[in-house]
């Protein structure tokens, strides 16, 4: 067998489709959805990220704001100006880019972000409401990948998805997802003894550690379906993901590239969720509460 490619580009171009008639809808009844980003310091890997964000915001003729602030920002002037966005109207979605300098805690600067605004769905409110299968702003990666398993008819309920890794972005939300949808989850992680002895049981697998090409074909049983999540630069500086993707695609029967697999798709979801965000304003305008 022969994996078939899971491309994410197409997958991100057709969600970013149905938010651009969002946006125009919106247009018409004033209101351009607004996203803003906060860049803290001179992460080369971030300016790139960022630098997609707000390139595909305003190809969808969404109001995109860069906030920079140099690496000695304090703690306190980070929160004032989160603070400011959370009472900024314009302003529907808030994004604080990971990760922050040593000296910021980054779950005090999360729990300051209105959670009607949380668009990455870091928020303890978001990811609780996430865990109990209420309506709630899902983390981009994770709702991501949802999105591409469902363009390619792949139906998680029954199967065995195993996730390596547990990170609060992707690793844990993405289980829960994917629970939700009826799927039996097992989680593995850097201290998970035997590893390939439950990667070699997986339906779905998916793949954030964060080790350049470290799965490969011994760890899966033929047909598996791969989702790479990685993001890293390999010996010679050029960007690949946590799977041998050469040696895998043999024996798969989807799998995601990196680059164009799951990081289009999440920037897709990125703006699904801000115009989601401008969406709930404009209704809770008319039904008279306030913000
Ligand atoms: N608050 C916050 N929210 C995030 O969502 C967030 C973050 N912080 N910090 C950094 C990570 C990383 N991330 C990526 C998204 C898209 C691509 C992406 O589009 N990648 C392209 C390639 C880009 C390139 O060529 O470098 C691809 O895979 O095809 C990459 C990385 C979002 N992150």
């Amino acid at each position: 067998m022969t994996a078939k490619l899971i491309d994410g580009k197409a997958v991100s171009q057709k969600i970013k489709d149905q938010v651009q008639m969002r946006v125009e809808k919106l247009k018409h009844q004033g209101v351009v959805p607004g996203l803003a980003v906060v860049l803290i310091g001179d992460n080369s890997a971030s300016h790139t990220y960022v630098k997609n964000k707000q390139k595909t915001c305003e190809a969808l003729g969404m109001r995109s704001d860069l906030l920079q602030y140099p690496d000695d920002l304090t703690q306190a002037e980070l929160l004032a100006t989160i603070d400011g966005l959370n009472n900024d109207p314009n302003i529907h979605g808030i994004l604080v880019q990971l990760p922050l300098p040593q000296h910021i805690d980054e779950f005090s600067v999360i729990m300051a972000i209105d959670p009607q605004k949380d668009v990455d769905g870091f928020h303890p409110v978001s990811v609780g409401n996430m865990m109990i299968g209420n309506e709630a702003f899902l983390p981009c990666t994770p709702n991501g990948i949802i999105k591409m398993l469902d363009h390619y008819a792949i139906e998680p309920a029954g199967q065995h998805v195993v996730v390596i890794g547990r990170s609060n972005i992707v690793g844990k939300p993405v289980g829960q997802m994917l629970l939700q949808r009826n799927a039996t989850v097992t989680y593995t992680h850097s201290k998970t003894k035997d590893l390939v002895y439950y990667t070699k049981q997986a339906d779905i697998l998916v793949v954030a550690i964060g080790v350049a090409k470290f799965l490969d074909s011994r760890h899966i049983k033929p047909g598996a379906v791969v989702i790479d999540v990685g993001m890293n630069r390999d010996e010679n500086g050029k960007l690949c993901g946590d799977v041998d993707y050469e040696d895998v695609f043999e024996k798969a029967s989807y799998i995601t590239p990196v680059p164009g697999g799951v990081g289009p798709v999440t920037i897709a979801m990125l703006m699904e969720n801000t115009v989601q965000s401008a969406e709930n304003s404009l209704a809770k305008d008319k039904s008279g509460r306030t913000m």
